[in-house]
């Protein structure tokens, strides 16, 4: 999350005017409070502020984190010479959507009391994110930090010594513990011991939290007895046990005995069970791990692109250490003095922050064992905790533009010495090219050291290395990937030729993947490894489409989900107000659905993430964020609800499904409207016919009634919520300001309003009733019988709903006791997911030329018509006129 702060000097008195003002935009938004404190007025705004924000979290309408901070550190500005309290309120998209000031002067520990109080109410982002995804956060080390507008008010820094003598407490213990073999330098090692620091730490503080943490303390304990936790660098020895304790034969993984990979990662690989490379690392390793070129690689989706990328970067390192460590052990001089560690080695970016994190956890898996470090740094995480990462100084650093330039802009320094950088990777690469949606990337490429230059083999004179003697680094390289490079056709041409030169950009911009490479300094002799196939998609990938009316596109995925809901479903939507309507009718249908979408928190997105990836049969329903690079096992379906705007999004929509060697579906819902926009999408790919999903159409008028009940309901629910939000707004922030609130209805109306309302819920529930016993039985052809099943197979909801009947029906039988036989029996079926239905059905294809003759067919058909109205028309009219001219 971006955030933008500015101050208003305002004064108090302006109190209540500026809470009303604040809180309309806090509606139906999840948003973050920064609140910077240090003045007189705080005990009156903390009170005041304490009280709205309750009540609304209280009435589920808003999730507020009150991250604290100092007026003066946070604001800067005006609020440095005047302090007092500000809140700050920034909407997940990073849009300003309000902001107080209030100014006073400090009041000592009263104040500070009644703040920590506030602020201790609520958990914070940081807990929050450490909680649920591991984030090993490193003790603060403000000598290795340069110089930086300071966050620390006075309640902080007493936080901090508290902190600290938790933190003395614990010590002992641990320097016991890293005696006993945990590696002491190590950075985890580190992290552990401050993760338990913190959790200490909030055991005093809050007792509230106890039971987060218990879970907490739980998932850790789970995941360490899992066995992931990562040996020192250099001590393989676990590792091997744990491989032996697997019984891994080395023999059957020859196949990566021609890449040269060190032993480290070989037994990473073994680890994870990757018998043979794929072919774009088999092509992608030996030159950018062993012949140091950059690379421009393009593969389909779900072909390992990311260890093409990942290996070679830890192979160098690796490589080096070594050498560092040969030069050491020859010139008996400290490992500082030959070769700094913690420097930026690697940076890789990414276009979302879920890619960023997968990759990042993707090259962890593989670094385990050595001593290399991954962070990933995103948006919509506290910049606080990242920066506290970036302490730590990891050699890699996965993030998103963004994130990345507002911690290189502020002076992070590990971020923003890159004289040591050796590997400059742009994962999705022509996703940041569009629109020019990543200015960030530009501006980061642009502080990148220049490539070029004859510095190869020098000693680097920069403040952390000046002593680099015999350490020679090679030349940073570039690695650029994605799967769909290789649809610009001008592009294709180039990768096919070998030559990458652009053409003279007539703008700074970077619109093209050449000028992007050329910047980012991709030098002339890049490996070029162009692997996709014509239509570019996943060889397993079976893409189908569904015709309809876009009436009916509900119709169809409620099918899709009901009948066919096997295995993890993405359904992807253009729009996220498409998002919002089908999960909502999904949700009303029964059919339970995560979202994913960009207005979403972050931990909200994660939190989606993680649970679709837990469920077997889980459905995600997701705009185009989810739809680049995602590797979540499993996912045997897409559903494209809308059209995508272009080839490029198609194409990875669908490769969330048949990765890795996997098969899988995609499916296509097409309008009257999409057609065209659909073919010339499948030309861009020379995709020339296309499946039809077989649907069994005697379940749609079962399905349309089922439907047309769920949109009344989600019309009146949303109505409803929507009045109630602006009543309990204006009667909260009324309260809020001490305001009586005064009743202009007459009684003639009040009686009026209440039997309206009375009609209302009873029609509510009249509809909710009806529906209600509509899902309660299984979803049943028109034809079907009710005793005997047959067709298209049974879903889980299918067989959930035939066991809730047969159990309903023995039930009343048990009861009955009158010894007949029970007449319905749930034999379990097999399910019939999408592909299989396909596959079980007649090749019924669209021919895409064909079709498109017939719609040029059609519109002529029907421009004819319209024209030959239109000269009937006029024909008649001239007519009656000269008869009126004649008659007169
Ligand atoms: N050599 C291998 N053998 C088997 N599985 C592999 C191998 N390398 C990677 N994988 C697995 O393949 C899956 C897809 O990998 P990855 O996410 O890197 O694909 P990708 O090409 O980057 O896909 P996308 O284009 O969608 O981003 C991952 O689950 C990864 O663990």
């Amino acid at each position: 999350m971006e955030k933008i702060r500015r101050d208003l000097g305002n004064g108090a008195s302006e109190v209540g005017d500026s809470i009303f003002a604040i809180w309309p935009c806090f509606r139906g938004a999840l948003v973050e409070v920064v609140m910077g404190v240090g003045c007189g007025s705080v005990t009156i705004w903390g009170n005041l502020i304490e009280t709205v924000i309750n009540n609304r979290r209280e009435a589920g309408q808003i999730d507020l984190s009150i991250v604290g901070g100092g007026g003066v550190a946070v604001t800067g500005g005006g609020a440095a010479v005047m302090g007092g309290l500000l809140v700050y309120v920034v909407e997940e998209t990073g849009r300003w959507v309000g902001e107080k000031g209030g100014l006073g002067k400090k009041n000592g520990e009263e104040d500070d009391q009644k703040r920590r109080r506030f602020i201790e109410g609520f958990l914070t982002l940081e807990e929050i994110d450490e909680v649920e995804y591991g984030l090993e956060i490193p003790k603060p080390e403000r000598a290795n930090k340069k110089e930086r507008p300071s966050k620390t008010t006075e309640s902080r820094k007493r936080k901090r010594a508290k902190k600290k003598e938790i933190r003395s407490k614990t010590t002992k213990s641990q320097e016991t513990k890293q005696k006993e073999g945990v590696d002491g330098s190590s950075g985890r090692a580190k992290a552990g011991s401050e993760e338990k620091v913190d959790e200490e730490t909030k055991k005093v503080k809050k007792p509230k939290k106890r039971k987060k943490k218990k879970q907490k303390t739980k998932k850790k304990e789970e995941k360490q007895s899992e066995g992931s936790e990562k040996p020192a660098a250099g001590g393989t020895s676990d590792f091997k046990e744990d491989i032996i304790g697997d019984s891994v034969d080395e023999a059957d993984y020859y196949a990566w005995n021609e890449l040269r990979l060190h032993p480290l990662l070989m037994e990473s690989i073994f680890r994870l069970r990757f018998k043979t490379p794929t072919p774009i690392q088999k092509a992608c390793i030996p030159p950018a791990a062993h012949q140091g070129k950059d690379v421009i690689g393009a593969a389909e989706t779900g072909s390992g692109k990311t260890l093409a990328f990942g290996l070679p970067i830890l192979q160098r390192l690796l490589e080096e250490q070594e050498k560092d460590n040969n030069l050491v052990a020859e010139k008996g001089e400290a490992v500082e003095k030959i070769a700094p560690r913690s420097l930026l080695r690697a940076l890789i970016i990414t276009p979302t922050r879920e890619l960023a994190l997968q990759v990042s956890n993707h090259l962890k898996e593989v670094a385990k064992g050595t001593n290399t470090r991954v962070v990933p740094i995103v948006g919509g995480m506290s910049t606080e905790k990242q920066e506290r990462l970036l302490q730590e100084r990891p050699e890699i650093v996965v993030g998103t533009p963004g994130r990345l330039w507002e911690l290189m802009s502020g002076g992070e320094i590990h971020l923003i010495e890159l004289h040591s950088l050796s590997f400059f990777v742009l994962d999705e690469a022509d996703r940041m090219i569009e629109n020019g949606h990543f200015r960030e990337l530009q501006s980061i490429i642009d502080i990148l050291p220049m490539t070029s230059g004859s510095d190869e083999g020098h000693p680097q004179n920069t403040q952390n290395c000046t002593t680099v003697a015999s350490f020679q680094r090679k030349k940073r390289q570039t690695f650029v990937f994605s799967a769909t490079l290789a649809l610009s056709a001008d592009f294709r041409q180039k990768l096919k030729r070998g030559s990458l030169k652009s053409k003279q950009s007539m703008n700074d911009e970077l619109n093209s993947i050449e000028t992007l490479s050329e910047r980012a300094g991709m030098k002339a002799n890049a490996a070029i490894v162009d692997l996709t196939n014509e239509t570019i998609v996943a060889d397993k990938l079976e893409e189908t489409f569904i015709e309809c009316r876009e009436e009916d596109k509900d119709a169809y995925l409620y099918y899709i989900l009901s009948v066919h809901g096997h295995g993890r479903t993405m359904v992807f939507c253009t729009s996220i107000a498409a998002l919002r309507h089908t999960s909502s009718l999904l949700c009303i249908l029964g059919i339970n659905v995560w979202t994913l979408h960009a207005q979403m928190q972050q931990r909200a997105r994660l939190k989606a993430m993680d649970r679709f990836r837990g469920s077997e049969h889980g459905i995600l329903v997701a705009t185009d964020v989810a739809a680049r690079g995602l590797d979540i096992p499993g996912v045997r379906t897409v559903v494209h609800y809308q059209l995508p705007h272009s080839a490029e999004v198609y194409v990875h929509r669908s490769g969330r499904t048949a990765r890795a060697s996997t098969d899988g579906c995609s499916i296509t819902l097409i309008s009257p409207n999409d057609t065209s926009k659909f073919a010339a999408l499948c030309k861009s790919f020379s995709k020339e016919t296309f499946r039809r999903f077989p649907i069994e159409l005697s379940y749609m008028p079962e399905i349309a009634k089922r439907l047309s009940l769920a949109r009344q309901l989600d019309k009146s629910l949303r109505r409803d919520s929507q009045e109630k939000a602006n009543k309990s707004w204006v009667k909260q922030n009324a309260e809020s300001i001490e305001l009586d609130m005064e009743d202009n209805e007459s009684e003639e109306e009040q009686v009026i309003n209440h039997k309206q309302k009375k009609a209302h819920s009873y029609h509510l529930k009249r509809l909710q009733k009806e529906l209600n016993m509509l899902l309660s039985r299984p979803l049943q052809p028109k034809a079907f019988s009710q005793r005997f099943l047959a067709g298209a197979g049974v879903s889980p909801l299918l067989q959930h709903q035939f066991e809730e009947l047969a159990s309903q029906k023995l039930g009343d039988f048990k009861k009955v006791g009158n010894g007949e036989r029970g007449k319905l029996l749930v034999i379990g079926q097999d399910f019939v997911e999408p592909l299989q239905a396909l596959r079980n059905a007649s090749h019924e294809v669209m021919d895409l030329k064909e079709s498109a003759g017939k719609r040029r067919n059609v519109e002529n058909l029907k421009r004819k018509r319209k024209e030959e109205k239109k000269r009937l028309h006029d024909q008649r009219r001239k007519q009656k006129k000269r008869q009126k001219a004649g008659t007169e």
